[in-house]
């Protein structure tokens, strides 16, 4: 219950923090309008008493009050409209920003594929975060006008004030009914997920290439379809059970309606009551019944709301635990002297029965280049995201200098690494930006840019594109240009070759795209940079690889093998070892022959 209300505080804060200037004015106005019912109804008692004592000035009066009162409901209600579809607009597109600072969280939470789900659940319901606002006014609003009806109600009977309480049933069947269907979507969120990466396959230009060469369109739509279907089918259970409830806390308040209004009419036929009191009682009654039927509607949208709020306050929770499990103040130093430690390095995924990496001890001599080889799935990634402080180890350490990694700053150490990736992201930015924000302060620096696209053997792709460096990258500008695989891949590695003084340059398969013959002469330049930087700062490169090819002049070689390090080496000492190294090596030349 406290956690559902902070969920709701959660989602209702946001509108505040978007625009507290429609946020303020919106809240009032919006939870007082229904204060204007009650108070219309007692009018109406009152003109009732009026007419009955033949008071012609105080029924005109009373008369004119009643016509203010409703007007002021009125305009506060259209006052308050106006603001609400800005108001949700400005908390949407904040909500949007949470969205992608929590997928982008420093560290991700070891449970990533929970993580995902989570962060999925939140991107659909993104607009009950923005609603938020609007339904915790109407809920305050809906408490307001009950708290007031049933003080007006007391005051006839007290009996009256049982009809209130007969409507909670209903109300918490609305809100039962919600949970239920809360519960649905998390346990399908699988489904749709899946059913969600089939229709993005299906429907991406790339991916759909393949669908239609293996004729695996069928295939791929029956197993759309499945998954569609199975989530389909648990959210109708939780639907009908939940229409269930709500029809049963209706029959309950149905019959505590017409108690009332056979109460009322005793009363008034004994004398107990006025005519002034019955006028009271019916308008009051009748809103009673009409405002339940409002709240059971909006009750799903405050539960819709308390949903997204409190999974917001969960994911933030989580995200901050997994960035607090990162305490390093110190900076990073300046250069490396002596190099890079794993000491009984491991990672284990949560949920996973087995570690990802496990035991590694070796040491990284400073300026050196330290390739990565190993079969798929080995844990080489995993390394990769050890040493990127993306991940926190779950065994032993890494020591920079003797200095344990979690000790230092995240952020300091994160400005001195550059890394690219095999799953590369593609900005939709101008082409020097895409390179440029690989050191973001220099990213409108040319010198900078065009010596990283040397360095990537790119320096001829502004001219080829057409509009050299300003040319607009990707599909979602007008006139953007689309690259191919290679040439954005290319792109990738010239980021990682903005900054001047890192301390540690990471490449996980950096060449995947790239056509052998490009490969070269861009591995050839890009360690020719690195041992420059290496020469300069101490920095370690570590290029992971499945071409042996690009092994040849590293200083230093892991071959990993299920999670760990199986064997350590120049090439020469590896082919000497005669182990598996050797035998991929052998393998890889008679491929290639
Ligand atoms: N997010 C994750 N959650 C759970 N297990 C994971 C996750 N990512 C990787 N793994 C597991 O960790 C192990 C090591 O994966 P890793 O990505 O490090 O391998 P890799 O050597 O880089 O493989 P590849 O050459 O295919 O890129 C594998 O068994 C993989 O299934």
């Amino acid at each position: 219950m406290v956690e559902s209300l902070r969920g709701l505080a959660a989602a209702f804060a946001l509108s505040f923090r978007a625009d507290r200037a429609r946020a303020l004015p919106f809240t009032i106005l919006f939870s007082l309008r229904p204060l204007t019912l009650v108070a219309s109804a007692y009018g109406l008692k009152l003109t009732v008493q009026a007419i009955q004592a033949h008071h012609l000035g105080s029924t005109i009066r009373l008369a004119a009050v009643i016509a203010l009162i409703n007007a002021l409901g009125f305009a506060a209600g259209s006052v308050a409209i106006r603001l609400a579809v800005p108001l949700i607009e400005q908390t949407a597109h904040l909500v949007d920003r949470e969205l992608v600072r929590l997928s982008t969280t420093s560290i991700e939470p070891a449970e990533r594929s929970g993580w995902l789900d989570e962060l999925d659940l939140l991107a659909a319901e993104r607009m009950h975060l923005a609603e938020g606002c609007d339904v915790t006014s109407l809920l305050i609003g809906a408490v307001l006008r009950a708290v007031a009806t049933g003080v007006a109600l007391a005051f006839v009977n007290p009996f009256l004030l049982l009809l209130p309480l007969l409507a909670w049933p209903s109300l918490a069947a609305g809100s039962r009914m919600e949970r239920l269907r809360q519960r649905a979507l998390t346990e399908t969120a699988a489904d749709q997920r899946h059913a969600r990466f089939l229709f993005e396959q299906a429907t991406n230009a790339g991916p759909a290439k393949e669908l239609r060469i293996y004729g695996l369109r069928a295939e791929f739509r029956s197993r759309h379809l499945r998954h569609l279907l199975a989530a389909d089918a648990r959210l109708d259970r939780a639907g009908l059970l939940g229409t269930a409830y709500v029809a049963g806390g209706w029959l309950v308040f149905a019959i505590g309606y017409a108690g009332a209004v056979i109460l009322v009419a005793r009363q008034a036929v004994t004398g107990g009551i006025g005519l002034g009191d019955v006028v009271l009682t019916l308008t009051l009654v009748a809103s009673v019944s009409q405002q339940m039927a409002q709240t059971v509607r909006f009750g799903n949208a405050v539960d819709n709301s308390k949903e997204a709020g409190t999974r917001l306050l969960r994911l933030r929770a989580r995200a901050q635990a997994a960035e607090a499990a990162w305490t390093g103040t110190l900076p990073a130093p300046r250069r490396l002297t002596r190099g890079i430690e794993l000491r009984g390095l491991g990672y284990r995924y949560a949920g996973a029965d087995h570690d990802a990496l496990a035991d590694a001890d070796v040491f990284l001599p400073a300026g050196s280049v330290v390739g990565v080889v190993g079969d798929n799935g080995a844990g080489k990634s995993t390394l990769v995201r050890l040493l990127a402080g993306l991940a926190t180890p779950t065994q032993g350490s890494i020591l920079i200098d003797g200095t344990d990694l979690r000790d230092l700053d995240l952020a300091g150490w994160r400005s001195r690494i550059t890394a690219g990736f095999q799953d590369f992201a593609k900005p939709q930015f101008l082409l020097r930006e895409t390179v440029g924000i690989g050191d973001l302060p220099r990213i409108d620096d040319t010198l900078a840019v065009t010596a990283a696209l040397r360095a990537a053997d790119a320096e001829t792709l502004p001219d080829s594109v057409g509009g050299g460096l300003d040319t607009p990258l990707g599909r979602s500008f007008d006139d953007g240009t689309d690259l191919s695989g290679g040439q954005w891949q290319k792109l990738a590695v010239a980021r990682a070759m903005m900054h001047d003084d890192p301390l540690l340059l990471l490449l996980d398969e950096p060449t995947a795209a790239i056509d052998p013959a490009a490969e070269q002469v861009l591995l050839d330049r890009y360690a020719a940079a690195a041992r420059a930087i290496g020469k300069a700062t101490g920095a370690v490169t570590l290029l992971v690889s499945h071409r042996l090819g690009s092994m040849r002049d590293t200083d230093l070689i892991l071959v990993v093998r299920g999670g760990r390090i199986a064997e350590t080496g120049t090439h020469h000492e590896l082919l000497a070892l005669d182990g598996s190294y050797a035998q991929l090596h052998a393998l890889q030349r008679q491929a290639y022959r």
